[in-house]
């Protein structure tokens, strides 16, 4: 069942081209990481779905209906890039004022406790850390019991235990059968938490797959092993040595690694792993540049 949909979605803005005839589909239970460069178009995307803006051409849908339809967004939680809460209202009011509007919300302590705020519930927003708001904001996207949640850049901010928390409640609901799609700059978060990664730079979708298949498009693994002296090998893409480890960048690993055994290396700690998704990531956005500046040329 597809929970939202962009077909053929362009957004203009004057002459900014934010989004180019982008095509995207959640289907429900899909856990989709959304995923580019400063102004890639992700929030452009993001509000689209959500009815706060609308598309030049083409279409979005959200549970089959109209987003800027209020009734299409029921069953819908987001969180923008950003929020403002009432710096004088208590994190347990604010809870309580969201809850308010819908029949079955979250009990406020469970919530909290979720989100790692149960000790900061009598606490004024405006004394909270910023990476405290940031959790409060994201919590209350969680509050109607959603069946989509859509989080713009939800962990902005937050240090690592407390992505970590984040990290935690967002699979949670997605083990507990929710939806969920996200945008992130942390590809770290993305393989972390999503099946599937979309891709955005410069308002287009170059790539639309599993983590694994993005990595696949690039195809380069990292080969590394301690060792003294190298010949030259052939296939290696890039070279690094950090912490008297030799990083071996290559397209075809069981190839380089024969190339050591004949070469007579006297290499030990040898390990070989797919290269991770920040570098499939700028390869992708690199050969997508690479094309803009020949089509320009
Ligand atoms: N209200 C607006 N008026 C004019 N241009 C806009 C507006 N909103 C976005 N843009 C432009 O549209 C493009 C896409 O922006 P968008 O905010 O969607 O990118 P993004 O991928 O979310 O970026 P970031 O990761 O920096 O948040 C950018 O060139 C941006 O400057």
């Amino acid at each position: 069942m597809i929970l939202a949909r962009a077909h053929q979605a362009t957004r203009r803005y004057g002459e900014v081209l934010a989004l180019d005839r982008v095509d995207l589909t959640v289907r429900a239970g899909e856990l989709v990481g959304l995923l580019g460069p400063n102004g890639a178009g992700k929030s452009t995307l993001i509000n689209l779905l959500v009815g706060l803006r609308h598309p030049t051409t083409g279409r979005v849908e959200l549970f089959g209906g109209d987003p800027r339809d209020p009734a299409a967004r029921r069953a819908l939680g987001v969180t923008p890039q950003e929020t403002g809460l009432p710096g004088t209202l208590r994190v347990g009011e604010v809870v309580d004022f969201v809850s308010a509007h819908f029949p079955d919300p979250v009990p406020r302590a469970e919530l909290l406790d979720r989100f790692g705020l149960a000790e900061q519930a009598r606490r004024q927003t405006g004394g909270l850390s910023g990476g405290q708001r940031r959790r409060l904001a994201v919590a209350l996207a969680f509050v109607g019991r959603p069946r989509l949640v859509i989080l713009d850049e939800p962990t902005t901010g937050l240090d690592v235990a407390a992505r970590r928390t984040l990290w935690e409640a967002i699979r949670a609901f997605h083990a507990e059968g929710g939806t969920v799609l996200l945008s992130s700059h942390y590809l770290e978060e993305v393989e972390a938490l999503a099946q599937r990664v979309v891709v955005i730079g410069r308002g287009r979708v170059l790539a639309d797959d599993t983590v694994a298949a993005i990595r696949g498009i690039v195809g380069v693994h990292r080969v590394s092993f301690v060792a003294d002296e190298l010949p030259d090998l052939p296939g290696v893409v890039a070279t690094e040595r950090t912490d008297g480890r030799t990083h071996l960048l290559t397209t075809d690993a069981d190839q380089l690694v024969r190339d050591l055994v004949g070469a007579g290396v006297p290499f030990r700690d040898l390990e070989v792993r797919p290269t991770s998704l920040e570098e499939a990531f700028l390869a992708i956005t690199d050969g997508d540049r690479a094309e803009a500046a020949t089509a320009t040329a």
